[in-house]
Formats: C-alpha cells, structure tokens, sequence
C-alpha cells in the first residue's frame, strides 16, 4: 500500500494493494501491523456504516473527551472526505484537507483524534465505512458548520447540501468556547 501525507501532516491518505483477478478483486482493508508501520497506532474499538444519497453531507463532527481516531472509506460509491485540525494550539489550527475516496480508487485517509470529520456524497448513493479508536459517547459529541468560513471548506458542490437538522444548527468554530476543544 501506498500512504502519503496530506497537507496536514497527521492526516494520512492510503492507497490499499489492489489484488485484481479473473474473478474480481481482493483487498486488506486494515492489517493492525503494516498500519502499525504506516503511522497509524489504532487501538480500532468500533465499526461504523452509514448509506447516503447523493447531496447528503455529515459533518463536522467530534468527540472531545472520547476522541475518535478514525479510519474512512468507501464501499461503494464517491465522497470529498475532510477533515479539519482544531487541537487547540496546533499551529495548523482551523485548517482543512480533503479526498476523494471512492468504492473504485478504495483509498483511506486516517483521520486523528483532534480533528473535526465530514464528508459529501458525490454518486447517486454511497456506502462509507469506518473504524473507530473509541466508542461513541453522543453527550462528547458535537458539530461544526460545514460551510465555517473561517475553515473555508471547498466542497466540490453545485447546489447547498443537504444535513441532518444537528449539521444545519452546528455553530462555527469561532463560537465554540476554547474548553470544548481537543488539546
Ligand atoms: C455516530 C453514531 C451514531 N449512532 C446513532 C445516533 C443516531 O440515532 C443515528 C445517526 O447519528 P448521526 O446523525 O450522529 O450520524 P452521522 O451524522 O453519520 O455521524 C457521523 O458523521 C461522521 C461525519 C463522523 O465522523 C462520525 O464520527 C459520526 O459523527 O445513529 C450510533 O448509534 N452510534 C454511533 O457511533
């Protein structure tokens, strides 16, 4: 596998071996080792699907306590994956890198603790998969706007989202008090 860094160091993007054959294909999706290897110490405690349609965007979303590292992919179907740096103190605070990951090119990207995490669908639907390093504690949980002009997102969008009623009501981040931040 390939894994090279993004524009914002800690955040990983890998391309699995794709073993092609006369009857398909066939990938490791995770192999605690050789990620091991790769940068990504996970202890993985949680697996997560979620099937969307097309214009459907989740995020910005953390958790802070219980911070999730989180390993992302697509089954099937096409997103822009972000994610956004708000360890206070980062000196890559508020800034963004995005990837798209697909059920065809199956690339990952490691998303750490510290990192607020969302995505837009860009097929008709999509399936999106990802395995977590804590479990889910909605009360630590909380959102972000994904349109924060502050963050600056570029969505490769041509008409508004659509969110959940949480994502739509998400505060920006210049309004989260410093507290509820990772550091
Ligand atoms: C995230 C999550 C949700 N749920 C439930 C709560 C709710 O009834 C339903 C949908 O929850 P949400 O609206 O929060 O789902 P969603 O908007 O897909 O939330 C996810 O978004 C992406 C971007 C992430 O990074 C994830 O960590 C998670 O926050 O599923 C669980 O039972 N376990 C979980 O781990």
């Amino acid at each position: 596998m390939n894994v090279t860094p993004t524009t914002l160091p800690d955040v990983l993007l890998i391309e699995p071996q794709i073993h092609g054959d006369h009857r398909g294909w066939f990938v490791e999706s995770w192999q605690r080792e050789r990620y091991r290897e790769a940068g990504i110490d996970a202890d993985f405690v949680q697996d997560n699907q979620s099937f969307s349609a097309r214009g459907i965007l989740r995020g910005l979303h953390i958790q802070n306590p219980h911070g999730q590292g989180k390993l992302v992919q697509v089954i099937q179907g096409e997103v822009f994956d972000v994610a956004v740096d708000v360890r206070r103190g980062s000196p890559s605070f508020g800034r963004w890198t995005g990837a798209h990951l697909s059920g065809e090119n199956k690339h990952q990207l490691w998303v750490p603790e510290g990192f607020l995490h969302g995505f837009v669908v860009l097929s008709d639907t999509a399936l999106f998969s990802y395995k977590c390093t804590d479990l889910y504690h909605p009360e630590t949980q909380f959102a972000v706007r994904w349109d924060d002009p502050d963050i600056g997102i570029v969505w490769p969008l041509d008409e508004a989202p659509k969110l959940s009623t949480k994502d739509r009501e998400a505060p920006l981040l210049r309004d989260i008090p410093a507290e509820r931040l990772p550091s």
